[in-house]
């Protein structure tokens, strides 16, 4: 029998309506919170129909204590307010127990704020800092660190094949959490190739991507290539006496046209008017969210039917699709890449929906402009930064294809033209332009890293490519562009080793327009050093330039303004 004045917890209906009941008002909250943590290790609760039953939830509870302790309905909700200050203290307190001391990741060094919840990252991600603080906590506590409650990140080129390979444990990850977000902050709501969860539907869609990113189908892109690079250099050299010139913009602005053009036949024409389009301006003001979002992806879904500049430009797309579709493929190119996906080469066309092309759409816009475009601005960066590099590649494109003669053919620069292409690799090995970890979950037997480190089923892992390229034990000399290291042999002691350079991902997910990319790359690069003088406009500080890059989830870059003089060889080439 319990002892004079000792509180026996009562939970029945006759207790919570006694009024004040501090059942109710205390051990109600703390059960549902502690049965909420349980739960939510099963199956983590959907963000809408979560927030659309807490509102039901706190109205009926409001009524309930309205009805049985007759307060006014003010009163009645302030005892609501006060149960969901227990309930949500209750629910954080046994949240940061659980995952600091009786988590399966808890043995994984860390920094412990990281362990506690991924909160913590929405503001570093604002400001795209992932990379830079991920690299040091990897040289803080080593290879494999707990950078999430449920999260590892891996500093390490023999861990790319356990993760992200065709075979074994890697082939049964499914994508990561960040990839759903992507799909759920869409209005839409269909997958792309990207975010297909499991490998074997990914090697199944990837099929119908495949033929637009042939050797065969990337030759018939080569003359609209060329076509927009010459119309870059027109511009430039018509605005050299306006003063400096950003090349960053003027890259950007190459990469949205080209894919726009042999994406689905229809340009931003950026390039011709010297202006962003808006609705890579909405592109742009968005992926600065994705990032950060991506750590909490029910804010996201909360807020995608509220106007936002990634609804806005998913509108777009969806609208531009449906114009490709309609009025079929201009005079662009032979075949663009939708003609591939639309299947308007085959009899029978692409069973897939609209919903899903036009998910595709967003795909190929986003993966093939901004990646490009940075990976060329940054390229060109280093090269006047470093005059003798510029030299040198216009040597050798002078070797290639003659003074005075255009470089026009994309077999030559690739083949010889090795220096253009080591300064490409050199600037995306320092500056991925995807420099953070591509998120895998893991298998419900985990995996084994070649280290023999054991991760657990469902946890979420990635490489951290940014940290990878730039570790002295990878490459000599990690932080300085050195575009030699990818030519000459090795001297005694020094380090370079390429597995570890992972710019276009790794595997059966990697990057399928990593051959269109070095074509866009290498012929701009040729023509600009080409055709132009350069050198940074006075004043610019070339060391914060790098100290301002920003990663979200694509590079967010300063300006480089850069003042060009046209060469007399070369000038009539632009007109
Ligand atoms: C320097 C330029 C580029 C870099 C560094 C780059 C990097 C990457 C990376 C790291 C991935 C893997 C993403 C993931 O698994 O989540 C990827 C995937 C992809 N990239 Fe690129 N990319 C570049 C250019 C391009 C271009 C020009 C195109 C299109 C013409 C393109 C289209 C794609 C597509 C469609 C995927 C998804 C592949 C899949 O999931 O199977 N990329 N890229």
């Amino acid at each position: 029998m319990p002892a004079k004045n000792q509180h026996v917890v009562d939970l029945s209906l006759e207790a919570l309506r006694v009024p004040g009941s501090v059942e109710l008002r205390f051990y109600v909250p703390i059960a549902a919170a502690l049965l909420l943590h349980l739960g939510v290790q099963y199956r983590e609760p959907r963000s809408r129909p979560f927030f659309a039953l807490w509102m039901l939830t706190n109205a009926a509870l409001t009524y309930f204590i309205h009805d049985a302790w007759r307060l006014s309905p003010s009163a009645s909700a302030g005892i609501v307010w006060q149960m969901n200050v227990v309930w949500v203290a209750t629910l954080f307190t046994s949240m940061a127990i659980y995952r600091l001391f009786f988590h399966r990741l808890r043995h994984f060094p860390g920094p412990v704020y990281l362990r506690l919840s991924k909160w913590v990252m929405v503001y570093p991600d604002l400001r795209g800092q992932r990379p830079y603080m991920f690299q040091r906590y990897h040289r803080k506590y080593g290879d494999v660190i707990r950078t999430g409650p449920r999260e590892l990140s891996v500093c390490d080129p023999a861990a790319l094949s356990a993760i992200y390979g065709a075979t074994g444990a890697a082939a049964r990850c499914t994508r990561g959490p960040w990839y759903d977000f992507t799909v759920e902050s869409t209005r839409v709501g269909a997958r792309n190739l990207q975010s297909t969860p499991t490998m074997s539907d990914h090697a199944s869609r990837r099929k119908v991507w495949d033929a637009a990113f042939s050797m065969k189908a990337i030759k018939g892109y080569e003359e609209n290539i060329l076509d927009n690079v010459n119309l870059t250099m027109s511009q430039i050299s018509k605005r050299e006496a306006e003063g400096p010139v950003d090349l960053g913009r003027w890259c950007s602005w190459f990469g949205f046209d080209v894919m726009g053009e042999l994406g689905f036949g229809r340009g931003f024409d950026m390039v011709k008017k010297g202006k962003t389009a808006h609705e890579i301006h909405l592109l742009e003001q968005g992926v600065i969210l994705i990032m950060a979002s991506g750590n909490v992806p029910y804010i996201m879904s909360l807020v995608k039917d509220f106007p936002n500049p990634i609804r806005l430009f998913e509108e777009w797309i969806v609208k531009t699709l449906k114009v490709r579709v309609k009025e079929g493929k201009t005079g662009c190119v032979d075949a663009d890449v939708f003609s591939y996906l639309l299947g308007e080469s085959k009899a029978r066309g692409n069973p897939q929906t609209f919903d899903e092309l036009s998910a595709e759409a967003g795909l190929l816009i986003v993966a093939g402009s901004d990646t490009s475009s940075n990976a060329m601005a940054v390229t060109l960066y280093y090269l006047v930064k470093h005059p003798e590099y510029y030299q040198q590649v216009r040597d050798e494109v002078a070797a290639a294809f003659g003074e005075g003669h255009m470089a026009d053919d994309f077999d030559k620069l690739a083949k010889e033209c090795p220096f253009i292409n080591a300064c490409i690799n050199e600037a995306l090995r320092l500056w991925p332009p995807v420099a953070s970890g591509l998120q895998r979950n893991t298998p419900p037997e985990g995996l084994t890293l070649p280290d023999g480190t054991y991760i657990p089923g469902n946890t979420v892992v990635s490489t951290m490519t940014y940290a990878m390229q730039r570790d002295p034990r990878n490459f000599s000399d990690p932080d300085s562009f050195l575009p030699r290291r990818w030519i000459d042999k090795l001297k005694e002691g020094e380090v370079f080793n390429q597995k570890a350079f992972a710019a276009f991902g790794y595997g059966p997910t990697g990057c399928i327009g990593r051959n269109v990319a070095y074509h866009e790359m290498r012929a701009m690069i040729a023509r600009f050093c080409q055709t132009f003088d350069a050198k940074f406009a006075p004043g610019f500080d070339a060391d914060a330039f790098q100290e301002g890059i920003r990663d979200c989830f694509v590079m967010v870059k300063p300006p480089i303004p850069v003042v060009v003089k046209t060469r007399k060889a070369y000038a009539s080439m632009v007109v």
